[in-house]
C-alpha cells in the first residue's frame, strides 16, 4: 500500500490562520501588530523567491514586515548597523538575515549580533543552548515544522527510532534535539557515516536534509517508516520545455512512496511549514516581548 502523503501545505494554511487569529486578537486588545523584518544580503535567486514569500504571508497573516535588501558587496559594519538598528526598533519582534551570506561576512557574527529576543530563526548561540538545556527558546523554523508534522502524525513520538540525515545547524542538529527531546532514539547520520543504507533502515522515523536530489532510494526505508523531506533541490526538467528547473527532495519519492508509511512531498511539504513557523516565532516574540501569555500550540 502507497505511503500517505503528508500535506505540508494544508497543515501550514492552518498554522497561518490560528497565527493570523491571535494578530487580530492582539491587535483588538493590545493595540499591537507583530513586526518581522527580513534582511537579504546579495541578489541570490532562489533566495529572493522565498524572501518574497515571506513578505506576502506576513502581511496575510496581519503582521507588519519590514524587508531590507542590501547589495552583495556590502560590508559587515553597515550589516552590523542595520542589525542594532532592528534590535532597538520596538516596532520589529523578530529578525531574520537570510542565509547563506556573501563569502565576505561573518555568518556567526552577525547572527550572535541579533538581540535573542528577536531571533525568530533560533540561531543565535543563546537560543541553540536553551534548546539544547531545555530552557525557553526561540526554535528553528524548519525543524520547528518538521516536529509539528511528525507529533500531528504519530502522536507521542518516545522511543521510536529517529535518524537525522545531514548535521547542519540551520536544520539536521536542532532537529536531533528536538526529537531527542521529544524521547526519541536519535542517530545523526553525515558524510562520514558508514553503511548509511543500514542506519536508515532502522528509523521509524526519517529526518532527510542533505541537499543532494534524490539521494535516499526506498529500499533505504524500513517498511511503514515516516519520512519528512526537507531538501529543496531545483533540478532540470527537459520534460516541461527547453532551460525548464522544477524542485525536488532529497528523497527519491517514486520509490519511497511505495515502502514509506507516510512521507512529505516536495513542494509543498516542510517548505511552506517552515514559513508558517515563523510567522509563529514572530507571534511568540511579540507575546514575550510585551509580557503577555503566549498562544499555545505554535511553539516546541
Ligand atoms: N524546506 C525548508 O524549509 C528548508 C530546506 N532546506 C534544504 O535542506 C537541505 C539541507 O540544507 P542544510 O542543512 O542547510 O545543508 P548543509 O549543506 O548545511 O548540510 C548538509 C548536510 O548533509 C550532509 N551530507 C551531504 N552529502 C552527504 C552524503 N552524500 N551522505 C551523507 N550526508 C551528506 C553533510 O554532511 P557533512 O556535515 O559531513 O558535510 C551536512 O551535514 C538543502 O536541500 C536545503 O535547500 C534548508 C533549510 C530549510
Ligand atoms: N536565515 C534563514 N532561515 C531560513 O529558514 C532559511 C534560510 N535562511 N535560507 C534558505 C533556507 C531555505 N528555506 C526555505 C523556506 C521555504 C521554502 C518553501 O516555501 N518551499 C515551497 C516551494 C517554493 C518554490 O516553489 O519555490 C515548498 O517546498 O513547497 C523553501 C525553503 C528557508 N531557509
Amino acid at each position: 500500500m502507497p505511503a500517505e502523503i503528508i500535506d505540508g501545505k494544508a497543515f501550514a494554511e492552518t498554522v497561518r490562520a490560528r497565527v493570523a487569529g491571535h494578530v487580530t486578537q492582539l491587535r483588538a486588545e493590545q493595540g499591537l501588530t507583530p513586526g518581522l523584518a527580513v534582511v537579504l544580503v546579495g541578489e541570490d535567486p532562489a533566495s529572493q523567491v522565498y524572501v518574497r514569500n515571506k513578505g506576502i504571508q506576513t502581511k496575510e497573516s496581519g503582521m507588519a514586515s519590514f524587508e531590507h535588501r542590501l547589495p552583495a558587496e556590502t560590508p559587515e559594519a553597515a550589516l552590523l548597523g542595520l542589525i542594532g538598528e532592528l534590535n532597538s526598533d520596538p516596532a520589529v519582534h523578530g529578525i531574520l538575515v537570510q542565509l547563506p551570506l556573501p563569502a565576505h561576512l561573518n555568518a556567526d557574527l552577525v547572527i550572535n549580533a541579533i538581540a535573542p529576543e528577536k531571533d525568530v530563526d533560533g540561531f543565535h548561540i543563546l537560543n541553540v543552548g536553551r534548546l539544547n538545556t531545555g530552557q525557553k527558546s526561540m526554535v528553528p523554523c524548519t525543524p520547528l515544522g518538521c516536529l509539528m508534522l511528525l507529533r500531528d502524525r504519530l502522536g507521542d513520538l518516545s522511543g521510536l527510532n529517529a535518524v537525522v540525515l545531514g548535521r547542519s545547524n540551520i536544520v539536521g542538529k536542532p532537529m536531533a534535539s528536538l526529537l531527542l527531546r521529544d524521547s526519541c532514539t536519535v542517530t545523526v547520520a553525515h558524510s562520514r557515516t558508514r553503511d548509511l543504507p543500514d542506519v536508515c533502515r532502522n528509523a521509524d522515523i526519517l529526518v532527510a536534509a542533505v541537499g543532494r536530489p534524490r539521494m535516499v532510494p526506498g529500499d533505504w526505508i524500513k517498511p511503514g517508516a515516516t519520512v519528512i523531506d526537507v531538501g529543496i533541490n531545483r533540478v532540470p526538467a527537459p520534460e516541461k520545455g527547453e532551460g525548464k528547473t522544477r524542485l525536488v527532495g532529497d528523497v527519491d519519492f517514486d520509490s519511497a512512496v511505495e515502502v514509506a508509511g507516510a512521507i512529505t512531498p516536495v513542494p509543498g511539504g516542510v517548505g511552506p511549514m517552515t514559513i508558517a513557523c515563523l510567522l509563529a516565532n514572530t507571534l511568540t516574540a511579540c507575546c514575550r516581548a510585551n509580557g503577555l501569555p503566549e498562544p499555545e500550540g505554535l511553539t516546541a
